[in-house]
Parts: C-alpha cells; structure tokens; sequence
C-alpha cells in the first residue's frame, strides 16, 4: 500500500476537523479525494504529507510512519493555496525547493520539469509577473522535482484555464503510467471521474463512500429506447422482467427505463428484436460522478 490509515482523528481546540479517517491507496492508483467546503480535505492531506500531526490514528505512507522524513523526500505536494516568492524566477523557485528536497541543484531536471508543465520558455521569467495559472503550473513543476512515488495534488487546477485544466489532465495520466501514484483533491468532479479510477468521498470529517470509480458508476443504468410501435404483450413483458417503473411509449415511439446492470441492455434488445420491433435506438445513460456525490453527500445533509 501506498498510503494506508487507520481510525485517523484531527481535533482543533473543541472541532473535530478530521474523524476516524481509514483509508488504502495503491500503487500506481489516482485517487480522487471529494467532499464540500470545509469537509476535512486539506486537513486529511496536511496530515498524510506530514505538515499536520494526528491527535490519534495512525497511517503509514509509502511503508514509513506519518510524517517520516525518508518518505517526505519522494513525495510531491501542490498545495490549493499556493503563493510562490515573487521576487524568484522560474528556475530560482526550482532551485530553491531542489535544496528544500535536500537534492542537488541540476539544470536539466529543472529544464524537464519546465517543459512538463508547459513553461520551459518562461523559466527565467520572475514568478511575480507569472499570471495566476503560470503560478499553479510552476507549483506543479516543484512537486515533480523529486521524481516523486506518490503526488498529492490539492485543487490542481483552480487558477487554469480549460486548456490548461487539460495539460494537467494529460501529465497525471502521463505519471500514472510512469508509476507514479496520485492523490487528487478537487471539487471538479468532472475533471475527477476523466482522470481518477479510486474516490472517497468525506463529509463532516467522515468518509461517507469509497470505492473504484467504475464500481460506483456502473451501478444503474438509465436507458432510453427508440423503436416502432410495441404491443401491450411485450411492454408488460419489459416491465415485468426489468424494470416495474418503466415509461410506457411515448407518442414519438421511445422507452425510458432504469436497469440494474448494464448485463440487461442485450437482453432488452434481444427481446424486442424477437417480438418484431424494430430498435432504432438504446441509448444507455450511466450515473455522473457528481449524482453520485449529490446524492451521497445530498442524504448526509438531509439525515
Ligand atoms: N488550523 C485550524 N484551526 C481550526 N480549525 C481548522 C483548522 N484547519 C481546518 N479547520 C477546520 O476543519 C474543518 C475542515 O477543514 P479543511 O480545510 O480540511 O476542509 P476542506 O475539505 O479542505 O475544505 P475546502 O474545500 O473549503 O478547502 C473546517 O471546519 C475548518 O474550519
């Protein structure tokens, strides 16, 4: 495991921020990490890069204790709320966190790490006359300084722009496949179910679900059909067989129905095609990250 927490706690004077985190994270996994305002996102990371102590619990990260200094040097940590020296260069900036890592200065990591994230033209220009996404890039580039196992990215793309949001995209999937770990906090949920294959969703302090992306996608499956006219015989049939709340036929001659598993698609068009209907469509529509995420944190609300 490549973080891996048990019954995590973080209490401020009398709020409890954080409470009874338990969480696994894989190699070579990009982690999306959700939950609204306030929900003890940055707490849960502060605490896993170190920056926090637990007031109880216990986690390891990359196999050593929280907090542990060995691990910290093959860690990467884009904060959300990044402010760069803004007297520093690009390259001043690198050089600076390279001694931070404790690692040797080098030109060609830094060019590298330029290039990655899109500013290797910019990187003797001074951080201060960067715009607002040239500083979360070059924030992005430090974090890759240590070639790092596992990355924790803390709202990546706030300050950037739809391009921008999808070179990051691109550089996450590149690491990935690199080996690299990543632990992303963001409240795009879109852009998280593109990238992530792992979620947690926290609210209050609690993590309220966890599971992979495709798990909780793939659950029910809103299908729309399209067809020629159906007989009462085979409407009841449908109805019976897959779904009690199935709409009947509408006038333009379309179903809308919620199927338990994507498994009933063929089996539907299987039985329409043998009673002589003609199929024009079956469109499948499966949940969104975020119906997910309203309706989990959504009945927490209402509970
Ligand atoms: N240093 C602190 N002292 C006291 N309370 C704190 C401290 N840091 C965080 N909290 C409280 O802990 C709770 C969780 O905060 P945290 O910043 O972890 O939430 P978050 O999920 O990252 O929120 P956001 O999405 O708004 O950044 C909040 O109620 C916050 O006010």
């Amino acid at each position: 495991m490549i973080i891996e927490t048990e019954n995590l706690v973080k209490a401020y004077q009398n709020k409890v921020a954080v409470n009874s985190i338990n969480l696994s994270v894989e190699k070579g996994q990009i982690y999306g990490f959700l939950g609204p305002n306030g929900a003890g996102k940055s707490t849960t990371i502060k605490m896993l890069t170190g920056l926090v102590f637990p007031s109880s619990g216990k986690g390891q990260v990359l196999d050593r204790p929280l907090g542990d200094v060995q691990a910290r040097a093959k860690l990467g940590y884009l904060p959300e709320h990044f402010r760069y020296q803004e007297w520093m260069t690009g390259e001043d900036l690198l050089n600076f966190h390279t001694s931070l890592y404790r690692l040797k200065r080098d030109p060609e990591r830094n060019r590298n790490v330029l290039r990655r994230v899109g500013l290797l033209e910019q990187g003797n220009y001074k951080v201060g006359g960067y715009s607002k996404g040239m500083q979360q890039r070059i924030g992005l580039a430090c974090a890759l300084l240590p070639g790092p196992d596992l990355l924790f990215l803390d709202e990546p793309t706030s300050a950037l722009d739809p391009i921008g949001r999808k070179d990051v995209r691109d550089i996450i999937l590149d690491l990935q496949k690199e080996g690299t770990t990543i632990f992303l906090n963001s409240h795009l949920l879109s852009e998280v179910e593109a990238v992530c294959d792992h979620i947690a969703i926290i609210n209050k302090g609690v993590i309220v679900k966890s599971g992979s992306m495709k798990d909780l996608l793939m659950g029910k499956v809103t299908l729309s059909i399209r067809c020629s006219p159906i007989t009462e015989d085979i409407y009841h049939r449908i109805k019976e067989r897959f779904d009690s709340t199935a709409a009947p036929q509408l006038e333009d001659g379309s179903i809308f129905m919620t199927l338990k598993t994507r498994e009933e698609i063929p089996e539907i068009a299987a039985l329409l095609t043998a009673g002589g209907i003609k199929l024009y469509e079956l469109t499948p529509q499966h949940e969104t990250l975020e119906s997910v995420f309203l309706k989990v944190v959504g009945e927490e609300e209402t509970s």
